[in-house]
Formats: C-alpha cells, structure tokens, sequence
C-alpha cells in the first residue's frame, strides 16, 4: 500500500522521474511477486482450468483488449469448454458450450450465480440494484419483486402488447417523415425501445428528442461503451490516481453519479400514488409493498433498479434490432420473404399483433436468427462463484470470475451448419414450422436468466414486424456494411445509414 501511495503521491505533486520511476517499478515488482505468489497457492489447492499464457502482473489483458468475445471463442479451441485466463492478477474462468453452461448456470447454480465484487461497483454502489447484485437475499428480493411488478403490468400479456403496439405507431410515424432519405435511426429505435420500459418504470413515455430523455440515452450508451476500458480499474484501482488514463475512470464515476441522480429526481418527482388499488408503475409498486412491510425491500435501491430496468431493457432490444435491420438489408430476399409472410398472414389493414406469432414461423426463425448471428451480450453479464466448486473435472476457488461465452455458442460449427451465413431457415423444419436448438440461449440461463425475456420477444416482435408490413428498408448507394460491432457490455453494431421507403 505504501507504494501505491508514493506512486500517486509523486505523480500528483510533480516529483523528480527517477522518483516516480524507482516508484513504479517497486510496485511492478512487488505486484508481480504477489501475482506469483497467489497463483501458486491457488494452484497447489487444487486443479484450476488450463489457460494461455500471460504476461506479469497483466496476464491476458492485452489479447482482450479488443474485441474479447473473438479471442476467448479461438481458445476454446484450443483449452476446451472451461478454461482459465488472467485478467490482471486475478483468475476469471470462461464457459463455453451448451453442456457446460448448463452444467454451471443450471445444474450449479447454487454455486455460479453470483456477480463478482467489482472496485467500480463498490464505489458507485451499482450492486445496490438488481444486475450487479451479488446473489443473496438482496438480489432475491428486488428479483421477485421486478418480475411480479412487470407481470402485474402485462410483461408477456395483452395489457403490455398494447403499449408497445402505441409506441411502435408512433415510431413508424417518425420514420415516415425520413422516408427516402438515409438516417442512422439509433436514436429513434433507442428512444422508441426505452419508452416502453419507461411507460412501466417511471410510468411516463417521453417524446421523440426530449433534451432530458436524450442526455439519459447519451449517459446509457456511454456507460455500456466504457465498460470494458473502465475494467482496467477494476484490476487496478491504483491507476485512477495516474494522468491521462485516470481521466477515464473520472468520466466514469461522473456519468454513474449523473444517471442515478437523474432517476433519485424522478423519484422524488413522482406523485403520490392517488389511492387507486393497482399500482401503474415500478415507483408506486415499490411504494406500496414498503409501506404494506417496511422491511421487506431495500429502500436505497429503487434508483439502483430503475437505473438497472433503464440499460438492461433498452441497449440489448434496440441493439438486436439495429444488427437485424443490417442483416435484412444485406440480405433482400430475407427482407421479401418476411413481407411475403406478412402480408400473407396480417395482410395491411391491421397492425400485426403477437396471436400471429403461431402462424409466421419465418418471421419467427428471422428473429432468432438476428439473435444468433450477432449475440448481443456475447459473454453474457459476469458470473462468479459463490464458494469452492468443480466444473468438468477442474476445481473452481469460491469468488472465481465466470464468463459465460454466448457467443462460442452461438457460432458454433458443431451446433449450427455454416455459422457464419445468414440464414433463418436453420430455425424451421421440413414441413416450414419453427424449431429451436438447444445451444441458443441469447438470454442465457439458470436463475439469473434475463429477467425480460419475455418482454424482449414481444418488442423484438412486434417492432420488427410493423416495421417490414409498412417499410422496405436498403442501403444507401455505395454503402460499405460492417458486421465487426463494437464490444462493451453488449455487442452494437457500428453506427451505419439506410433508407425507409414506405411500401406502396
Ligand atoms: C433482446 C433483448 C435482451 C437480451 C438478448 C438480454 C440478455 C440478457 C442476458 C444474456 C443477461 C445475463 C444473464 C446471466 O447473467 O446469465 C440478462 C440479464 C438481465 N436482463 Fe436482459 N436481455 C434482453 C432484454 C431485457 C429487457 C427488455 C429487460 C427489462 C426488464 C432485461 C432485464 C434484465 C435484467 C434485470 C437482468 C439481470 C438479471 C439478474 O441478474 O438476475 N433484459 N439479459
């Protein structure tokens, strides 16, 4: 500790660099002993998973500096379904294939479903909500909680499909008004997408634009895309205090302290409940079960959850959607065929609705597609274990990180023909009906499988497929797709331009 001290000591009053050098390479050192040291420990209690190799104090960090995902799937091939790697000083066990998932987050799961205890978080205070909650009482209660409020309120019913049947004709009607000229539409399906979890959180849609509702988009998507950078800190909490990268972790803590102090306002901004029986949104919900039992909620959390609702709904549906668009735009016989079924199906004098479902199998196999082909949390949302456990033979140290890889899954060529290719019939059979494939988990598994699923499909749905009854979506001219993404906590396609032409 003292060197950290003397580090941050001498690089913020400006000493002498022989001092700041001589500083560092002592804590260099001294971490790389540590390092050693621990690792040896860990490894002589038992049979840790094989891993690459890494470099001192960084271990595998510089090959997953950039896109993580890739790396971790062409490791696999070589170090099998579990296996270790470094991040930092610290052993992260990664999870590939459908068996070995299962066998953790299902079979285990009273022993992989907790989060990992991450610097970042502690400061923010982020495992004060739902996501990040380490798995306990805590995380049990607000988990119950939130899935009943958000059944209460139709998730996955009829209540619900009429509020996103709204927002979605209101959605339409915006992209009217760029019909025939390129535009990036991020921010409308963000926007479009987020009203819905709005409408049952906050118990407020917000316009198109909305100055408040975009900065809270902007600090979102920021959030998501620092993710990974901000990890850094996460490893080595000492590197805030350094110049430069240390203006990272700044922006960091900034953007978390600006988004909760925007949901603390709409808190203390809204009414109270007019004692009306049902409780309309997440705010009153929460309200009403403290008041009926003082106890039985953590009362810091509720800006913590709707913070947590806020993210976790609107970057992974908006970001599918973006990836499918990309696709059908990409593939125009895909594009046709969905409007073929569509209008077969629906016709064009009634929006589609989800009791179609059953009878537009293709439309249904292009979703699942969309969500195979680029898996929109590719490792999933940090496990870690909560005490010392075994996974295909090797043994796993209580508080080992877990990265559940839904991307090697998703691209694997011995679950899916041709993983790479675009292709929805691989969800249908010979007579043309749906099939699923047990190695497809886009909202991965065990108890802390996402907890909107079944909201997801019905957005996913009926977004998509209002959009293609009334648009044909192409590039524009001379366009140049990109189908890399850029990792943070999701995967999100490069920001691209199309053109909405309304359907004659
Ligand atoms: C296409 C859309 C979506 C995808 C692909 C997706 C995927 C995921 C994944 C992979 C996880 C991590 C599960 C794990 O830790 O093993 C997760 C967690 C979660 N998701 Fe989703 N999600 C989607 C939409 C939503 C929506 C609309 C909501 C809004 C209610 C939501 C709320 C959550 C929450 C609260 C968690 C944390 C659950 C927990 O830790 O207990 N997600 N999601």
């Amino acid at each position: 500790m003292a060197f950290l001290v003397s580090i941050a000591q001498a690089v913020l009053t400006g000493h002498n660099i022989t001092a700041v050098l001589i500083a560092v390479v002592a804590f260099l050192t001294s971490i790389t002993l540590f390092s050693w040291f621990k690792t040896t420990v860990r490894r002589g209690r038992g049979n840790l998973p094989p891993g690459p190799p890494g470099w001192p104090v960084l271990g595998n960090l510089p090959s997953l500096a950039q896109n993580a995902h890739l790396q971790l799937t062409a490791w696999r091939g070589t170090y099998g379904d579990v296996f270790s790697v470094k991040m930092g000083l610290q052993d992260a066990v990664v999870v590939s294939g459908k068996d070995a998932i299962r066998e953790a987050l299902v079979r285990k799961a009273e022993h992989f479903s907790s989060r990992p205890d991450l610097f970042l978080l502690r400061r923010n205070q982020q495992h004060n909500g739902l996501v990040m909650s380490p798995y306990g009482d805590q995380w049990k209660v607000l988990r119950r909680f939130s899935m009943s409020t958000l059944r209460s309120f139709g998730m996955g019913t009829g209540t619900m499909e009429e509020k996103i049947d709204m927002e979605c004709r209101h959605f339409c009607t915006e992209l009217e008004t760029m019909s025939g000229q390129p535009f990036d539409l991020m921010h409308l399906l963000h926007n479009a997408v987020s009203n819905i979890m709005c409408s049952m959180a906050l118990g407020k849609r917000f316009e198109y634009g909305d100055p408040m509702f975009l900065r809270l988009m902007e600090i979102s998507e920021r959030g998501v895309e620092l993710f990974l950078t901000a990890h850094v800190f996460n490893i080595y909490p000492v590197l805030r205090f350094f110049p430069i990268v240390g203006r990272q972790y700044q922006e960091w803590m900034d953007l978390s302290e600006e988004s909760l102090k925007y949901f603390m306002d709409f808190i203390a901004q809204h009414e109270q409940s007019d004692g009306q029986e049902k409780a309309r949104d997440v705010i009153e919900a929460f309200r009403a079960k403290l008041e009926e039992d003082p106890g039985s909620l953590p009362s810091h959390s509720l800006p913590h959850l709707l913070g947590d609702l806020f993210v976790a709904g609107m970057e992974t549906t908006a970001n599918t959607l973006r990836w499918g668009l990309l696709y059908l735009v990409t593939h125009p016989d895909v594009q046709t065929k969905v409007q073929a079924e569509l209008d077969e199906v629906v016709g064009r004098d009634r929006p589609p609705a989800v009791s179609d479902k059953p009878n537009l199998p293709y439309t249904e196999a292009t979703i699942m597609e969309m969500q195979r082909i680029r898996t929109v949390v590719p490792l999933s949302v940090p496990h870690c274990t909560t005490s010392d456990t075994a996974l295909l033979g090797y043994d796993i140290p209580a508080g080992t990180d877990v990265l559940i890889n839904l991307w090697s899954l998703h691209m694997d060529p011995g679950s899916w023909d041709n993983p790479d290719k675009f292709d929805p019939s691989r969800f249908l059979d010979g007579n043309g009906q749906l099939q699923t494939n047990d190695s497809f988990m886009p909202f991965s598994t065990g108890r802390r499988v996402c907890l909107g699923e079944q909201l997801a499909k019905m957005e996913l749905f009926l977004f998509l497929t209002n959009m293609l009854q009334q648009f044909t979506f192409t590039l524009p001219e001379g366009a140049r797709p990109n189908f890399d993404g850029v990792l943070g906590v999701t995967l999100r396609p490069h920001p691209y331009e199309l053109l909405a032409v309304k359907r004659g």
